[in-house]
């Protein structure tokens, strides 16, 4: 449960460091901030994001989440999201794959879409459990774009699939699990994910390398990634980088996991393509890339419904069933 104490991530296991970056510092226009914002979006695309100022808003959430996890199971069903791509509603553990064998999550999430939180108590995509409100975040990386341009790919009158998702895993002693995922390896579907976990599991593979890399949780601090959609925009300058989720590590193990991410994702009728014609820089990175595709020809909403609808289980039908609910993934195949 959210404010339940619990054991410290332990020292015995290998973890991946992260750039710590200052929000403070990045809202004035830091150039050695901007710049190590930079490393860190580009080589690995995740890091920690301090002085955020959003802890009252991620306290909320996770209440709320509580709150709603607590409902029976009957009742969040009647907020499923379904087998046709919409991601917006209650997600039950077990109704999506984590791999190509079909092997099933052991997850359950609640996802809150910004559309419907800004609109509130108007309806614009479905009704939730419980209503609630969602912090938009935003974050500019120094591309070399006309002035604009990101704005005027998440356009705030326009719907996107923006939303917060809460997580309830399960606890999961046992060594035998440690390997399993909960959540399956892959690339987050739209722009920046703020991400605040306070068990460790979440794990990355950095480019180059074919072990997973467990992110130890900092208390107060977010940990930030780089999704496809700003990946495929840059030319693949930004990394949208594979991660997942197993059970957390040691006596860790022995809690229920509970985290909290909000999507920043772009507007729905953005297409996802390199802004080759906005930036010499994309151009560049565009050229040197001529195995890789960074103009998929789908919108926004197309390559959001497209993943989320063949990770569900119900519409499984062997391995290429996973295999079209691929993004930007470095290493595809991986499990
Ligand atoms: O729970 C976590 O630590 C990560 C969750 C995640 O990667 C996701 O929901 O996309
Ligand atoms: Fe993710």
């Amino acid at each position: 449960m959210p404010g339940t104490t619990l054991p410290p991530f332990p020292t015995d296991v290998y973890t991946h460091p992260l750039l710590v970056i200052d929000y403070d510092l990045l809202s004035t226009g830091d150039p050695t901030e901007l710049d190590r914002l930079w490393d860190a979006a580009t080589s690995i695309g995740f890091w920690y994001l301090k002085n955020h100022g959003a802890d009252q808003e991620v306290s909320d959430m996770f209440d709320m989440g509580a709150e709603t996890m607590a409902l029976p199971l009957e009742e969040k069903m009647k907020f499923e999201q379904g087998d046709d791509g919409r991601s917006c509603g209650y997600k039950a553990a077990g109704a999506s794959a984590v791999d190509a064998s079909g092997q099933l999550d052991a997850i359950e999430f609640i996802n809150i879409s910004k559309d419907d939180a800004l609109a509130f108590p108007s309806i614009v995509h479905r009704t939730y459990p419980a209503p609630t409100t969602a912090a938009i975040p935003t974050a500019v990386a120094p591309l070399g774009l006309p002035e604009g341009t990101l704005e005027r790919l998440h356009p705030s009158d326009e719907h996107s699939g923006s939303e917060a998702r809460l997580i309830k895993a399960p606890p999961m002693p046992g060594k035998a699990l440690a390997d399993t995922a909960t959540l399956g390896a892959h690339t987050d579907f739209g722009s920046l994910s703020f991400l605040h976990n306070r068990l460790g599991g979440l794990q990355v593979m950095p480019p180059g390398h074919t072990e997973w890399f467990y992110v130890k949780p900092l208390p107060g601090y977010a940990i930030c990634n780089v999704g496809d959609a700003l990946s495929l925009f840059s030319g693949g300058i930004l990394q949208s980088n594979i991660h997942r989720v197993v059970p957390p590590p040691g006596i860790q193990a022995e809690y229920e996991r509970w985290s909290l991410v909000f999507f920043t994702r772009p507007g729905n009728s953005k297409v996802l393509r390199a802004l080759v014609d906005d930036s010499p820089l994309i151009a560049d990175a565009v050229q040197k890339r001529p195995d890789q595709n960074f103009d998929t020809g789908s919108t926004a909403a197309e390559w959001f419904a497209r993943r989320v609808k063949y990770q569900r289980i119900k519409n499984r039908k062997g391995p290429e069933t996973w295999a079209a609910s691929r993004g930007t993934e470095h290493t595809p195949t991986v499990a």
